[in-house]
């Protein structure tokens, strides 16, 4: 396979498919200007400077038919997202014009853009690393504020600066091993080399730390409401979600199976999923069902258990205790019992949601300032664990062997920023954008 060729003139629709005010066609590579020259009546965009747009009209040149009225936009090597000429013809929203002008780039020199292909060139030609080209395809993906901002974050290089400075500090205390190493007798200081590992060491670490919640922030949380039957689990979920989606009624038993609804919890996506009430019982769907609310709690990021506070309190279920929160259900009806160690709500009146939602936030990503780097991507997780094990055994290995395990924690370090990594790891990476990117 191997990566495609910087040199080809990349077309592709760059807005999403469907009707829209306006559709983006966009086009890059060496000869894209004098391309578009050929089928725009207007300005010579080949004349116009980068950085500009200008009206005319885009026609096919071979029957001379216009296709539509448009704004194209020239940019010019390197100031432009791929760093190459490059040009967006800006037309009337319809698939059908989009798809006809496109065409005729095509009849005309230029290819099919591949997923992604656009920043791909961004970062061979150097304009962002490897962790910028994944914020930009998180970017496009968020779908919360949480998301959002997350993504934007990597976007911003500060992820890069940061390992930027980390490896420098290791290529630093390199040299100065090596020189040692080479000649000891020279006078050269034989460094604290764990002295300045170890704060290097506490860094990668730190930022692996923040790996849970980037991940929650960029991917979203499942949230599993447990508890007794008629505990107020239904009529929770619909109180969050702002509607009646799941049946509530006085009836013990009410919830079966389990059910899922998507929203947003501060910011943070959400699956929130509503189970059966958990009880010994001898009905076989509701047995089962009681099993699912079980497993289902094992594996979510956070258990809200409910307990009604207006009846006798009922016996603790099973439960990853360390990660659930607890909930005192029907706060408007007089208590049967009072724990502090349970959040008090109330379905019916809002009573308690705003303090659950802000420890629902809470719980899920911390404490964590805000503009602080988190790490979200996988890739980037396996990366600094890598590095993470290879300054641990540097700071335990005898001098003459600590240099290697630097090396190999540079090297881990330098794959997340793109530098020195194979064309395998590039392609995976950009098979995941969508054309047009
Ligand atoms: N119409 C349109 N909107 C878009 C993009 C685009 O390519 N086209 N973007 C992309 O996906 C994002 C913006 N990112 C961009 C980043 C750099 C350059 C660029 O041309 N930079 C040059 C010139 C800068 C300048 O004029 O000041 C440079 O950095 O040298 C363009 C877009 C989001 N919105
Ligand atoms: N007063 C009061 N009643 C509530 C509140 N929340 C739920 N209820 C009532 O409690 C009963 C059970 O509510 P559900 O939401 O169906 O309880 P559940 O935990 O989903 O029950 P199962 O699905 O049977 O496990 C219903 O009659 C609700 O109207 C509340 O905040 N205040
Ligand atoms: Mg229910």
């Amino acid at each position: 396979m191997g990566l495609p060729s910087l040199q080809d003139i990349i077309a592709a629709i760059a807005t999403p498919p469907g009707r829209g005010a306006v559709g983006i066609v966009r086009v890059s590579g060496a000869g894209s200007l004098e391309l578009i020259q050929k089928l725009w009546r207007g300005k010579d965009p080949t004349r116009l400077p980068g950085g500009r747009f200008t009206f005319g009209k885009v026609c096919d040149p071979q029957s001379g038919e216009v296709l539509d009225e448009a704004l194209l936009l020239v940019f010019r090597a390197p100031h432009s997202y791929t760093g190459q000429d490059s040009a967006e013809l800006q037309t009337h929203g319809s698939p059908a014009v989009l798809r006809r002008v496109l065409q005729v780039l095509f009849q005309h020199g230029a290819r099919p853009a591949q997923p992604g292909e656009f920043t791909l060139r961004a970062y061979l030609n150097g304009r962002m690393d490897l962790a910028q080209a994944e914020a930009v395809l998180s970017l496009v993906e968020a779908e919360s504020e949480a998301a959002r901002r997350q993504a934007l974050r990597g976007l911003s290089a500060g992820l890069s600066r940061k390992i930027g400075a980390l490896s420098e500090e290791l290529f630093n205390l390199l040299a100065h091993i090596q020189a040692w190493l080479d000649y000891p007798e020279e006078g050269v200081e034989p460094v604290e080399v764990a002295a300045r590992l170890e704060p290097v060491l506490t860094e990668v670490r730190s930022l692996l730390a923040t790996a849970p919640a980037g991940r929650i922030a960029s991917k979203g949380a499942r949230v599993a409401l447990v508890g007794a039957p008629n505990a107020g689990k239904s009529s929770l979920l619909n109180a969050l979600l702002g509607y009646e989606r799941a049946i509530v009624t006085p009836i013990p038993g009410t919830t079966r199976d389990y059910l899922e609804a998507p929203m947003e919890i501060g910011g943070v996506p959400v699956v929130a999923v509503d189970t059966a009430g958990i009880r010994q019982t001898e009905d076989l769907v509701e047995k089962s069902g009681v099993e699912r609310a079980l497993r289902i709690a094992q594996e979510a990021d956070l258990v809200l258990y409910l307990a009604d506070q207006s009846q006798p309190k009922p016996p603790p279920p099973p439960l990853p205790w360390a990660r659930t929160l607890r909930v005192a259900t029907k706060a408007d009806l007089p208590p049967v019992w009072q724990d502090e160690a349970f959040l008090p709500v109330s379905s019916h009146t809002g009573a308690g949601l705003e303090a659950l939602r802000q420890e629902v936030h809470r719980r899920l990503l911390g404490e964590a300032p805000e503009g602080e780097l988190w790490i979200s991507n996988e890739r980037h997780v396996e990366a600094l664990q890598r590095a993470e094990v290879h300054l641990q055994a540097a700071l335990e290995a005898p001098l003459d062997l600590a240099g290697l395990s630097i090396e190999m924690a540079l090297e881990a370090l330098s794959e997340i920023l793109g530098k020195n990594v194979s064309e395998e790891v590039i392609e995976r990476v950009f098979r995941n954008f969508c054309v047009g990117k």
